[in-house]
């Protein structure tokens, strides 16, 4: 069987007149955690939204599960098993917590135990605590937990997750490190946009650096910690 999930070749997109991608290549092995680092503006984001057919891809093909999903909508791209939790958290502020992982609520594959609220309870004990509360009355940090929680309700097989440290408290963001931990250790593969190489190395196996909206270097984690040449060159402003 073909151990990865994720197959990304020649990825090209943009904005406009805008061109952002230059041909990406990148794979997501089953159950790896793989960070996509780079500096602001190298096209992170614009990656994650091109995988998940929020922006239309000018060239190249993006594979996943073994199906070819170039050019396809987002809503067919998630129910093969693809989440995607944005930068922006995506919640209904008006629903509580419990009303929120409802409707992230799929069907899972054949021969994978759901996700359910109280198993995600068990996973997230702040979310159990506060599972009757609007989402309205929550922290940034903790809507953003809920916004992961709620795309593990859709039972994934993969999770394409943006920038999760970006701006949150040091405390939140070790809760979020053990959200993809564990995540991992159910199995789910992580694509995950960063910039912080503390946070990428708590996580990930692997990084590969976009510069330019191309990918520049790829390689372990403990490789990337140690040249410190590669750092100053595409991580460090
Ligand atoms: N909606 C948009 N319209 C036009 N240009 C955009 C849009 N979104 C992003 N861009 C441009 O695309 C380029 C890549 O942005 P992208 O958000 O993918 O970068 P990033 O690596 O994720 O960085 P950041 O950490 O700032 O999000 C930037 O030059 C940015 O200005």
């Amino acid at each position: 069987m073909d151990d990865r999930v994720l197959d990304v070749t020649g990825l090209r997109a943009g904005y406009g007149p805008a061109e952002v991608l230059f041909g990406v290549e990148l794979h997501l092995a089953r159950g790896e955690v793989a960070a996509l680092m780079g500096r602001n503006g190298a096209g992170k984001s614009t990656t994650l939204k091109a995988i998940m057919g929020l922006l239309t891809p000018r060239g190249g093909s993006i594979r996943f599960a073994g199906q070819d999903i170039t050019g396809h909508a987002p809503f067919r791209i998630a129910r093969l098993g693809l989440g995607y939790v944005p930068e922006e958290r995506r919640i209904f502020t008006d629903l509580t917590v419990a009303e929120n992982l409802e409707v992230g609520r799929r069907t899972a594959p054949a021969g994978r135990a759901p996700w359910t609220p109280e198993r995600l309870f068990e996973f997230f004990p702040n979310l159990a605590e506060m599972r009757h509360r609007r989402a309205s009355a929550m922290s940034g940090g903790e809507q953003q937990m809920l916004t992961i929680a709620r795309t593990l309700m859709g039972n994934p097989e993969a999770v394409l997750l943006d920038e999760p440290s970006e701006g949150l408290a040091p405390v939140i963001v070790e809760q979020m490190a053990e959200a993809v931990l564990r995540m991992k250790a159910e199995g789910i593969a992580v694509l995950v946009s960063e910039q912080n190489l503390d946070f990428a190395a708590a996580v990930a196996d692997r990084a590969l650096i976009l510069e330019k909206g191309t990918v520049r270097w790829q390689g372990g984690i403990a490789a990337l910690e140690a040249d410190e040449d590669v750092r100053r060159a595409y991580l460090t402003v």
